[in-house]
């Protein structure tokens, strides 16, 4: 028997209409529908958005909730973060990412892109919470060609590995970031990346340090660096790109490259508040919004990180008509799917039915004279009511399998960690 889910009376565009979900897709909209031995939603009082898409984090991370706040991004990662990741076990990124998932869906969060070690506790925690993980293997050499080899062995390895789990684990190559990663290592990413489809997932212009080091190192700034390399491509997705210049925009436009803002981490490390989100657009390249890890960002809550791209990007250029709430909606879902190469972030027939339902009856949407203002910049994750990824219900009425025991054992598996 198929599997059919009917969402009656749900607002979508300020209209009431019917969604039938049937498998994994939706396959259709309209009034009044029926349809015989489907799971009934009743949506009243509710609107209906596309499952939102974050285009970069470190799921674990959600271990080192503030643990480490309010420093810079090298002394953070390179005084507290290394040293207590080091010493973390696949039990530990399991439960983290446990959490991480319990988190996103509650906050309307159904696809992430994720970069962390220990591939497969992330792994088997998206398999089992119902949402879509694009998780990318790690790769570091810091300049030394044995550490190379392993990292490409690895690479090749977890390649594999995701042929254990369904379609909502996905594969992609994850290069830490250009002062972690030799440029042969790149290269070969690169080669390695076109060879088997996948996406290239990379830190990239975070700070001006990182600018400066990389003029110093490398001869040239990260993009351009990047360039002389051969290894600006479409599947490349780049985390932060605050630091770019014109003809930077212009040769990430020219070869498809991606780019995912992260305003919550670059305003908390404070590693540059310029982005330049409207360049970007407007020379052709898709940019996306992300959390980064729960570190730096302390929460993974995609409406709150909609309201700080368009609050931040209005700021700093002193401009309110800059970064509009539809716009901000639209990066954090059709622009990060397409991203990741995903026929989601649309609510129309055909489409994967990866869906939230928002719950209207709050004062963040009194008056509702303009729904997606009022998700953008009034609301928080704690609007979504139920939540639909891949055809199946995931949380409904706010409740998800498995939470108590989920938030138990990510606290004892953090504070056994720090002891360690
Ligand atoms: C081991 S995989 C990923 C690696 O990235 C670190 N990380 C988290 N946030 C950032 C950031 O903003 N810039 C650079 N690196 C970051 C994370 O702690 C992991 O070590
Ligand atoms: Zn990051």
């Amino acid at each position: 028997m198929i599997h059919r889910i009917l969402i009656k009376q749900v607002e979508l565009n300020q209209q009431k209409v019917d969604i039938l979900i049937e498998r994994n897709l939706i396959s259709r909209i309209g009034k009044d529908l029926v349809a015989e031995d489907a799971e009934v939603i009743d949506a009243t009082g509710m609107a209906v958005i596309p499952g939102l898409v974050n285009g970069h984090t470190h799921a674990a991370m959600t271990l080192f909730r503030g643990l480490a706040d309010d420093m810079k991004l090298m002394p953070w990662l390179e005084q507290k973060i290394w040293p207590n990741e080091a010493k973390m076990t696949r039990e530990d990124v399991y439960w983290g990412a446990k959490l991480a998932c319990l988190e996103m869906i509650k906050s309307g969060t159904t696809t992430f892109l994720d970069m962390y070690q220990k591939f497969r506790g992330t792994a088997d925690a998206v398999e089992e919470m119902g949402i879509r993980g694009y998780l990318s293997a790690v790769c570091f050499d810091h300049f030394d060609p044995k550490l190379a080899e392993k990292s490409k062995k690895e690479c090749e390895k977890l390649y594999d590995v995701v042929d254990e789990y369904g379609p909502r684990v996905q594969y992609a190559v994850g290069p830490h970031a250009i002062y972690t990663v030799s440029g042969e290592l790149l290269q070969w990413i690169h080669t390695f990346a076109n060879e088997h489809q996948a996406l290239i997932h990379l830190h990239l212009a975070e700070t001006e340090e990182e600018v400066n080091n990389s003029i110093r190192q490398f001869g040239f700034s990260p993009v351009r660096y990047l360039y002389k390399l051969g290894v600006l491509s479409p599947r490349l997705v780049i985390a932060h790109g605050v630091y770019v210049d014109k003809d930077e925009i212009r040769m990430l436009a020219d070869y498809g490259v991606k780019v995912i803002h992260n305003p919550a981490s670059n305003m908390k490390l404070a590693s540059g508040i310029s982005f330049k989100f409207a360049e970007m657009k407007q020379a052709g390249v898709k940019v996306g919004i992300g959390t980064d890890g729960c570190s730096s960002s302390n929460n993974l809550d995609m409406i709150e990180a909609m309201k700080l791209a368009a609050l931040l990007g209005k700021a700093w250029r002193k401009d309110p008509e800059v970064l509009t709430a539809p716009e901000m909606l639209e990066a954090a879902t059709c622009t990060g799917a397409d991203i990741l190469g995903l026929k989601a972030g649309r609510i129309e027939e055909g489409y994967l039915a990866d869906l939230c339902l928002i719950d209207l009856q709050s004062p963040a949407f009194t008056p509702n004279f303009n729904f997606v203002s009022n998700l953008v910049y009034a609301a928080n994750g704690s609007c979504v009511d139920t939540v639909i990824c891949n055809g199946k219900v995931v949380m409904r009425h706010k409740q998800v399998p498995g939470e108590a025991e989920i938030l138990e054992q990510a606290a004892r598996c953090a504070y056994n960690l720090v002891k360690r």
